[in-house]
């Protein structure tokens, strides 16, 4: 079957929240004071924002095939991602078949191998393989999770990432994941204040509710591995991202210092089959955690999570939406998917990359049926009454 061929690619940043799920307004939950790798410096503890997280935007690709067909993605990166994509990666794209993603991939990988391999370079590399798997599903008129393989279960089920696993609970949700707070400069007072808060929610919750830490990197072995020990008499399920993504060494010593049946999770700041095959092959952790939108697409996570099956291991993604939807509907390996809620007050379930995609699923009662996603590609459309903006053009 021939398919049009692929006529264009362009790459716009936007502002506000969507896949830039960090850039929100004043008084959001995720901007309170949450232990970061910054928080050592009293200056940059409050606020993430006042550090820069939110400073690149989204990156939004879209690829368009020679009958006018426009599949797109969205993840973060911004301006820079964008010079990246329309100056270096358009190139092996454009007058090729969108069958052709293997090559595709292969291609923009390599030929920035020598600036890029992980960050931001391979975020709009990602950008791009999505907005490729998303046309060619709209092309063939079938859902990405169909060409993936297809559904091995009903539905999805959703733990809740955000500050009130308590409503998430009261919601459906079957765990909740709490941003840690405070990091190891704030000390003995700090790590008591963490422990306080989790028990806290354990009295709110009951003793069967899945209850995590994400600790988005702030802190030491030594430290990570107190916070588990104390924490492991609050019944926490597992510790997230307690390291710095580099600190491949750490993992696999905080693995072997936590409590028996705590879980250590991280990966979602890892990239591509290679990093992953270094945690795994380390053992720094129990379940991997690629970002669909950073770890290098789908392309890439189809070879990751077929590396953790074949050890054993879970694949949890981490958020990015329908591009995680899809992919976790089709793996046995990837049990339940994680919802970020973005409410100011994680009170509400609203679609994670809000405003920026229409149509874009949500669960019900802490679950999707698959047939939410029984559109071609991705099945979401790009919201244009939001401020796209274009920098570059080739
Ligand atoms: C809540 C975390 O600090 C971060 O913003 C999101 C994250 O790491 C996760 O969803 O996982
Ligand atoms: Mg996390």
């Amino acid at each position: 079957m021939n398919l049009p061929k692929i006529a264009h690619v362009r790459a716009f940043v936007v502002r506000g929240g969507g896949a830039d799920y960090h850039d929100q307004g004043e008084g959001h939950w995720i901007d309170d004071h949450i232990a970061t790798p910054m928080s050592r410096y009293p200056e940059y503890r409050q606020s993430r924002q006042s550090f820069g997280i939110n400073v690149l935007g989204t990156l939004v690709v879209e690829i368009e095939a020679t009958d006018g067909t426009i599949g797109f993605a969205v993840t973060t990166g911004g301006e820079p991602a964008c010079y990246i994509v329309e100056k270096h990666l358009a190139r092996f794209l454009e007058g090729r078949s969108p069958t052709e993603y293997e090559k595709i991939w292969d291609q923009m990988y390599f030929s920035t191998q020598y600036y890029g391999r992980k960050g931001l370079v391979v975020n709009a590399l990602s950008g791009v393989d999505l907005a490729l798997w998303d046309l060619l599903g709209k092309l063939r008129g079938e859902p990405v999770y169909h060409m993936l393989g297809g559904a091995v279960r009903d539905e999805l089920q959703f733990y809740a990432t955000g500050a009130r696993p308590d409503l998430a609970q009261q919601m459906g949700f079957i765990g909740g994941k709490m941003p840690l707070h405070h990091g190891p400069a704030e000390g003995e007072e700090g790590l008591h204040r963490n422990i306080a808060e989790l028990a806290e929610m354990r009295s709110r919750v009951g003793p069967d509710f899945w209850l995590m830490l994400d600790c988005w990197m702030a802190l030491d072995v030594n430290y990570a591995t107190r916070l588990a020990q104390r924490a492991h008499e609050h019944g926490l399920k597992w510790i997230e991202e307690a390291l710095s993504p580099d600190d491949y060494w750490g993992y696999a010593e905080l693995k072997r210092n936590a409590p028996t049946g705590m879980l250590v999770t991280t990966g979602e700041h890892e990239a591509t089959r290679w990093g992953f095959r270094m945690l795994l092959e380390m053992d720094c952790c129990d379940i991997i955690q690629p970002d669909v939108g950073w770890c290098g697409g789908v392309t890439e996570l189809i070879k990751i999570s077929a590396l953790a099956d074949a050890r054993g291991k879970l694949v949890v993604p981490h958020g990015s939406s329908v591009y995680s939807y899809h992919f976790v509907i089709t793996r046995h390996n990837s049990p339940f998917a994680e919802f970020l809620m973005m409410a100011p007050k994680a009170d509400e379930v609203v679609p994670m990359f809000h405003p920026q995609l229409l149509g874009e699923p949500i669960p019900e009662n802490g679950r999707m049926r698959a047939s939410a996603l029984d559109r071609p590609g991705f099945g979401v459309e790009l919201n244009r009454d939001i401020a796209l903006h274009r920098p570059y053009t080739h």
